[in-house]
C-alpha cells in the first residue's frame, strides 16, 4: 500500500473498523458532512489519508445555518480546508430563519441528501463519535427512555433508495479527534453555542461526563458507547420477535384488537413490545410508558375489564380472548382510522 502520510494508530483503527463492519466500499462516492468542528474535520482528514488505498471519490459538504455571527467565516474555513485536501466542495446556505436545533438538523439532512442524489454519492458520512453516543444515552436515560432510546446512534442506516448514512467514528472519543487535529495542526472552528449551559446536551458534555470520568471511570464514554452498541443488538432482536408475535396475536379481519391469550404465554418484555407496536398503529401520538402499562394490565384482567381513556379518548376493553380498542366516538370505526 502506498502511503503519503504517516500511518498512525488512528488510521489503523478507522481502517479496521471500516473493513470489519463493512461500513464503506472500495471505489465508493462519499460525501463527508463537515461542520468545521474537530470531529468532522478529523474524519475528513483520516478518510482523505485512506482514500488512495480504498479508491474512494470523496467530497465535502458544509451547511450554513446562518444563525451565528461567524457562520459565513465558518463556511469559508471549511472551504479552505477542502482546498487544502483538494476535494470538491458543496456549500448550502439556509434561505429562511432556522429556529431550533431540530429544525437545523432536518434542514441539514435534506440538503445533504439532495447533494448526494444530484451528484451520485451513495453514502453520507458524519463525524459523530462515541462521546456523542455516550451523551445521547445519558440524555435519554434521564428522560426515562427504555432500551430503544438508549441504543443511540447507529453505525450505518439507510436514507432511502441506495443512499446510506455512515458514522465511522463511533469508536473514537472526542479526545481522540482532538489529538488527530492537533497532530495535523488542523485549525478547527469552535462552535460557541456549545458553551451555552442552558442546553441539557451541553451540561451533560461539560459537567456530567467530566464528573463521571473523574469520580467513577475515566473510560466512561467508551463504556457507555459500548452499552449503546449492545442494546442496539438486543432491541433489534426483541423488536423482530415482537413483530412476529404481534402478527400472530392480530385478527386479520379487525385491526382494533389483540389476542390476549396469545400474549399471556409470552415473556413480559415481548408483551410490552407487542402492545407498544399495536398502540403505535392505533393512536395518533406515540404511546408512553403508562399507556402500555394500562393495556398490559388487561392481559390478565377479568372479562369486561376496561382501561381509562388513551389520548384521543379511546378505551381498551377485554372481550373474552381479545383486548379491543374502542373509539370514544361511536361513529368512528377505530381510534386512528
Ligand atoms: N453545518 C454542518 N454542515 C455539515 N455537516 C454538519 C454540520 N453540522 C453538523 N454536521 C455533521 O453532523 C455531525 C454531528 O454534528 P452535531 O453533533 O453538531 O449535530 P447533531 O445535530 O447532534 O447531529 P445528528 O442529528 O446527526 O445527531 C458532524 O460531525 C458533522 O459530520
Amino acid at each position: 500500500m502506498t502511503q503519503y502520510f504517516s500511518w498512525t494508530p488512528f488510521h489503523a483503527r478507522l481502517h479496521q473498523t471500516l473493513r470489519q463492519r463493512r461500513l464503506l466500499e472500495r471505489g465508493q462516492r462519499i460525501l463527508i458532512a463537515v461542520s468545521g468542528g474537530q470531529d468532522s474535520v478529523c474524519l475528513a482528514q483520516l478518510l482523505h489519508d485512506l482514500q488512495k488505498h480504498w479508491q474512494w471519490q470523496l467530497a465535502i459538504a458544509h451547511c450554513n445555518h446562518g444563525w451565528r455571527s461567524d457562520a459565513d467565516a465558518n463556511a469559508d474555513h471549511v472551504k479552505a480546508l477542502t482546498r487544502h485536501w483538494q476535494l470538491p466542495f458543496y456549500g448550502r446556505t439556509a434561505m429562511e430563519a432556522i429556529l431550533s436545533e431540530a429544525q437545523a438538523r432536518e434542514w441539514r439532512y435534506a440538503m445533504l441528501i439532495d447533494i448526494a442524489r444530484q451528484d451520485g454519492y451513495s453514502c453520507i458520512v458524519t463525524g459523530h463519535t462515541g462521546s456523542d453516543r455516550a451523551e445521547t444515552l445519558l440524555y435519554n436515560l434521564m428522560r426515562g427512555s427504555g432500551a430503544d432510546g438508549l441504543q443511540a446512534l447507529t453505525w450505518r442506516r439507510s436514507l432511502g433508495k441506495e443512499l446510506f448514512l455512515v458514522r465511522p467514528l463511533l469508536d473514537f472519543t472526542r479526545s481522540d479527534t482532538a489529538e488527530v487535529c492537533e497532530d495535523y495542526a488542523l485549525k478547527i472552528w469552535y462552535d460557541t453555542t456549545n458553551d451555552d449551559l442552558s442546553f441539557a446536551r451541553n451540561r451533560i458534555r461539560q459537567e456530567v461526563v467530566p464528573y463521571l470520568q473523574e469520580h467513577f471511570n475515566p473510560q466512561v464514554e467508551t463504556q457507555l458507547s459500548q452499552t449503546a452498541e449492545l442494546l442496539r443488538a438486543d432491541v433489534t432482536l426483541l423488536e423482530a420477535l415482537a413483530a412476529r408475535l404481534h402478527q400472530r396475536a392480530s385478527d386479520p379481519h379487525a385491526i382494533d384488537r389483540l389476542n390476549r391469550s396469545m400474549l399471556r404465554s409470552a415473556p413480559l418484555a415481548l408483551q410490552r413490545r407487542v402492545i407498544r407496536q399495536f398502540l403505535k398503529q392505533q393512536l395518533s401520538s406515540p404511546p408512553q410508558f403508562d399507556h402500555v402499562e394500562k393495556m398490559l394490565y388487561l392481559v390478565k384482567a377479568p372479562n369486561r375489564s376496561q382501561s381509562d381513556p388513551f389520548p384521543g379518548g379511546a378505551i381498551a376493553q377485554v372481550d373474552g380472548d381479545w383486548i379491543v380498542l374502542k373509539s370514544s366516538d361511536p361513529t368512528d370505526g377505530g381510534s386512528k382510522n
